[in-house]
């Protein structure tokens, strides 16, 4: 019998629950995944009650269904824990925030696999739009398509100076970003701006995005954390219950909508992304990604 989500989720967490405190660690500071194989690395401040999680799959930290997987356990375990009020997120290869869905995953997809990959990214997005904790996208290089839904999920951006770009850029690649993306976009920098820069495939400078409210604050990437640190202290001095039933009177439509239409948006992602035309646009992409390098 296939599993339901939340119990892939439980085993999930059981597989990886077990805290892992390394003799060096501050003792304030517990590692929920410190190994540098892990995927995600995540450690949660008890005095702060701020965790932080880092992006850790190099080269780019694209999203395959191993990463978006490990996302949703650690964010549903520091959800779960009650001193943890907020979580910044970052990459662990300064230049490069995330460069957003692994094409991989679709380009030639076995169908259980795509559909699986596409709820994994449902229910993250869904966590994360709808977190209970404060939590501050510290954007430390480039941002693309799923990377800047990423950052959008959170409450506050703010992206490192320098040649980094940040944008939903689908139309790019010759697929469309559905309505949930959309929406998150519309929600933070309005619909005039989403249409211009939704149909352009629009990839925004750093400069550019703070124009138009993509991003709340650029500053030299050596700065990232520090003033990431900074405004997360004045995000939890509001009282939680406050903040966070403000949050869910804001957001709350927007991840029901998604919520509802749930199985029919995996139907139409995986009729879409199986055409052909789709994935030949895709294997072009991929071409033009190596030809670069070249
Ligand atoms: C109406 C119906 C609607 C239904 C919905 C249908 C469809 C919606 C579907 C999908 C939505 C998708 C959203 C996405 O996120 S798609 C991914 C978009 N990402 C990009 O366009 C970014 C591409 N990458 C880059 O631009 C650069 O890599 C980057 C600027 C991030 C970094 O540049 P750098 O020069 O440092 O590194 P590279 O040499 O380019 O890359 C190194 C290595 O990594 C490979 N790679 C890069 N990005 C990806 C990726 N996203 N997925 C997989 N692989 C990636 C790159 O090819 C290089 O590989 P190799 O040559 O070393 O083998």
């Amino acid at each position: 019998m296939a599993l339901s989500f939340s119990a892939k989720l439980m085993r999930g967490v059981s597989r990886c629950a077990a805290l892992v405190t390394p003799k060096t660690a501050p003792t304030s500071c517990r590692y929920f995944s410190s190994a540098e194989n892990s995927r995600v690395l995540v450690n949660l401040n008890d005095k702060t009650g701020v965790a932080t999680m880092q992006l850790n799959r190099p080269p780019v930290n694209s999203l395959n269904l191993e990463v978006l997987t490990d996302m949703t356990i650690a964010l549903d375990k520091l959800q779960t824990e009650k001193d943890c009020r907020g979580m910044i997120l970052t990459s662990s290869s300064p230049g490069i925030f995330c460069a957003g869905l692994d094409i991989m995953e679709m380009y030639n997809p076995q169908e259980d696999r795509l559909r699986e990959f596409w709820r994994t990214l449902q229910e993250l997005w869904k966590m994360m739009y709808g977190s209970r904790l404060a939590t501050i996208a510290a954007i430390n290089g480039h941002s693309p398509a799923g990377g800047c839904l990423l950052s959008l999920t959170c409450d506050y951006r703010i992206m490192a100076q320098g040649k980094f770009t940040i944008g939903l850029n689908e139309t790019l690649l010759g697929i469309v970003a559905p309505f949930w993306f959309q929406d998150t976009m519309v929600n933070t920098v309005g619909h005039r701006e989403t249409e211009r820069a939704l149909q352009l495939g629009l990839l925004y400078s750093g400069e550019n995005a703070l124009k138009v409210g993509l991003i709340d604050e650029l500053v030299s990437p050596e700065k990232v954390m520090e003033t990431a640190e900074g405004q997360m202290q004045m995000w939890l001095k509001i009282p939680d219950f406050a903040r966070q039933l403000t949050k869910e009177q804001l957001r709350g439509p927007t991840v029901q909508k998604l919520a509802q239409h749930q199985e029919a948006d995996i139907d139409h992602f995986v009729n879409f992304i199986t055409k052909k035309a789709i994935q030949k646009s895709l294997e072009m992409y991929l071409n033009m990604l190596k030809q670069k390098k070249k």
